[in-house]
């Protein structure tokens, strides 16, 4: 299946499959965006996943919701799902602000979680969340819930097939960039309402974040620069529509990570070589980049150039070459193009399942991208997104 729009036509319109008798039962919190791309849409060719119910703030709107998207039923609230024994899972696809509290609530209820991206508002939310004893065995709760930060990208194997060609002791430079055109994007967004913990960095910036922390397989220790463009128009301030920032992480290694919400229709970015330090005998180069980091459904392409240069004995280059590959990982299973939403749900199930997964969102890394987006934050001199405040009783 080669033929991209087909590839596009199967993802987005999967088979529907028969579902089995111990399905998992989700309800979905709100009538978001997102919400057919992480579950709706990747559920009707998982025969273990049901979209039950759904809830918003408007109940005409939940319907209206439910009906475009063939979701049977309609709760008054948000809570109503929760108290609902026959639901067994839950999407949380809120605005950021609203995560720590909705997970909690949920997971509280019995419920396991998929959770948007980013997890919470902040690390202070994210430690809370994380190490909440409610995630933890014990005697009185033996199989606690699955809380999973839907970082749907992590579960694309193209991330896999681009970190098999790094070895992460010979990296010398790492840079990442996103975008989301200016047009999909308006200044109504929840994405430039500090209140609700919006921000470029909280939009597409922790994919970014994320892959860094993935190429380096560590956390930064420090955010050395971070340049943001944000309004001052008194209602949408403090929210970044753009940033760059650098990162340190361990060996004195640099990483830089930009992104926009407001973006050219057309997009190549450009991927700076910053070569190797000073005093460094350079025998291969590596530049590997990984296009297409978030929605590898559209498109991606892994391009490996290796550098090649022979040195005489004075230590002058007396030969030098590259040699280039590429490469792309789509998996077609019964005729559907897998998104990274399917892989992810199928992962989410397989751990609810007690089944073995082939990649996951560790607790400690959600905590960790919290961390680096802080970091960031604080360095911009925007400040870090707000808590909620929320506690269970
Ligand atoms: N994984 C991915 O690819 C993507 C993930 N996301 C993440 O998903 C989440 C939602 O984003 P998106 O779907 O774009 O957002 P939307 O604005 O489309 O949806 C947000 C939902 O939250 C509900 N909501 C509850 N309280 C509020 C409030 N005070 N203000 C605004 N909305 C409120 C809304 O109302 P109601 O209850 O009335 O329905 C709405 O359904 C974010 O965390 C975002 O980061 C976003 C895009 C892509
Ligand atoms: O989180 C996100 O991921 C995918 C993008 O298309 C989306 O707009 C963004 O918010």
């Amino acid at each position: 299946m080669s033929n991209p729009i087909t590839r596009l036509w199967t993802a987005f319109n999967p088979p529907h499959v028969e579902k089995r008798k111990d399905v998992i039962r989700f309800g979905v919190l709100g009538a978001a965006g997102i919400a057919p791309l992480t579950l709706i849409i990747p559920a009707k060719s998982h025969p273990e996943v049901f979209v039950q119910c759904i809830a918003a703030r408007d109940r005409k709107r939940a319907e209206a919701f439910a009906k475009t998207h063939g979701i049977p039923e309609v709760k008054d609230s948000y809570q109503e799902i929760l108290d609902d024994p026959t639901i067994t899972a839950i999407l949380i696809p809120l605005p950021n602000s609203h995560h720590h509290e909705w997970a909690l609530r949920s997971l509280a209820a019995g419920k396991h979680v998929l959770l948007e991206k980013p997890c919470v508002s902040n690390h202070k939310e994210a430690l809370s969340l994380f190490q909440h004893p409610i995630l933890t065995p014990s005697p009185s709760n033996p199989t606690p819930p699955v809380l999973l930060e839907a970082f749907h990208n992590t579960f694309h194997p193209s991330l896999s097939l681009f970190l098999s060609y790094i070895s992460r002791e010979d990296i010398a430079h790492v840079d990442t960039a996103s975008m989301i055109p200016w047009w999909l994007t308006s200044k109504a967004d929840i994405h430039f309402r500090y209140e609700l913990a919006g921000g470029s960095m909280m939009a597409m910036g922790v994919y970014s974040f994320s892959a860094l922390r993935y190429v380096f397989g560590a956390s930064p220790e420090e955010c050395t620069r971070c340049e943001t463009k944000s309004y001052t128009d008194g209602m949408h301030d403090k929210c970044d529509w753009q940033f760059e920032a650098e990162f340190t992480f361990p060996g004195d290694r640099k990483a830089v990570a930009r992104s926009t919400l407001r973006g050219p229709t057309a997009w190549k970015p450009k991927v700076p070589d910053e070569g190797l330090g000073e005093g460094m005998t350079k025998v291969r180069s590596r530049e590997v980049t990984l296009w297409g980091l978030v929605h590898a459904v559209v498109w991606h392409r892994v391009d490996v150039v290796d550098v090649f240069e022979v040195r005489g004995k004075d230590g002058r280059v007396v030969k030098t070459w590259t040699e280039k590959k590429s490469e792309k990982k789509y998996e077609v299973r019964d005729g559907e193009q897998w998104m990274s939403y399917r892989f992810q749900l199928e992962e989410f199930v397989n751990r609810i399942k007690g089944r073995e997964t082939r990649w996951w969102v560790e607790g400690e890394d959600s905590v960790e991208h919290m961390r680096m987006v802080d970091m960031a934050y604080v360095k911009s001199g925007l400040g870090v997104r707000p808590s909620s405040g929320f506690h269970l009783e």
